[in-house]
């Protein structure tokens, strides 16, 4: 344990507020992120998982608030520093650079010197993302899906403490999705902490140790996700009802749908 005593274990988030084009997308936001657990950030298109993530990762100054880390704010730490302590993947990667996949993925360890311990973090991080395969491949030329995890290798490469990862299974298909989630579980168990951006309200149930959900840049709960994503909040948030399948959380009707007596399904 690193943290003063007093000061709050794992990386926080407090009271943050931030603009963006004029808009505020987030109010007042507090949020911890710590070590062992998988966090879930879930609430609809918009709803700012994303610009907190950002926020959360240093790559966004809030207008108000700050995030620590452990005892050291953020903003304080140099950028190197802050690159070997937490790990960011971001969604969709954009257009990938021109180069192999192995390249790409040893981007991961550029915040180190380039010793041995480099070659194994990006083995380890090829052979946990099923990338191997993919390594003399031009990142230019893999799918959605493969993309995304190479992406995710490089994230996990950088070894650090805490990852942050926006959206990383929105192009897996159902067994790559599984296992990037059972990864992140594996890897909280082993002390890291892992927060994970999704929209499968199924996994994120089933796969976070608590979730925050957000709705128009607020915090609308934070918690173990059988107290947070209650069939009243889905339906609030998301205007969505939802059946309960084995106490997973299936998203099953439009609640407009539903008022209007045009059910979708049975
Ligand atoms: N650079 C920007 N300039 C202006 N507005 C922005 C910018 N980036 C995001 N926004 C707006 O901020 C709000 C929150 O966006 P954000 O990407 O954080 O949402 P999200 O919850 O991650 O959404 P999604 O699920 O669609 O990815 C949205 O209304 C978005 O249009």
């Amino acid at each position: 344990m690193s943290g003063t005593a007093g000061a709050p274990e794992g990386l926080c988030a407090g009271r943050i507020s931030l603009s963006l084009g004029g808009m505020t997308v987030l109010h007042d936001v507090s949020l911890t992120a710590r070590r062992g657990e998988v966090l879930g950030l879930i609430g609809p298109n918009g709803a700012g998982k994303s610009s907190l993530l950002r926020v959360l990762a240093g790559l966004r100054q809030p207008d108000a608030g700050s995030v620590v880390l452990d005892d050291e704010p953020l903003a304080a730490m140099s950028s190197r520093r802050r690159a070997t302590q937490i790990a960011f993947m971001p969604q969709n990667g954009g257009e990938p650079p021109p180069m192999a996949v192995h390249d790409l993925v040893s981007l991961g360890r550029l915040p180190f010197g380039g010793d041995a311990a480099d070659q194994d973090a990006i083995i380890r991080a090829m052979e946990e993302t099923g990338t191997i395969p993919l390594r003399e491949r031009p990142a230019s030329a893999l799918s959605g899906g493969e993309l995304a995890r190479v992406l995710l290798a490089r994230a996990l490469a950088v070894e650090a403490p805490y990852l942050l990862a926006d959206e990383p299974i929105a192009a897996l298909d159902p067994a790559h999705a599984l296992s990037v989630m059972a990864l992140f579980r594996s890897l909280a168990r082993k002390g890291m902490s892992v927060t994970v951006v999704l929209h499968d309200l199924t996994l994120a149930a089933r796969f976070c140790d608590r979730v925050a959900l957000l709705q128009e840049g607020r915090l609308a709960g934070c918690g173990r996700p059988e107290d947070v994503m209650t069939d009243a909040a889905m339906r609030d948030v998301y205007k969505v009802d939802v059946r309960r399948l084995d106490g997973a959380v299936v998203p099953w009707n439009l609640v407009s749908a539903v008022s209007e007596g045009t059910e979708q399904t049975s």
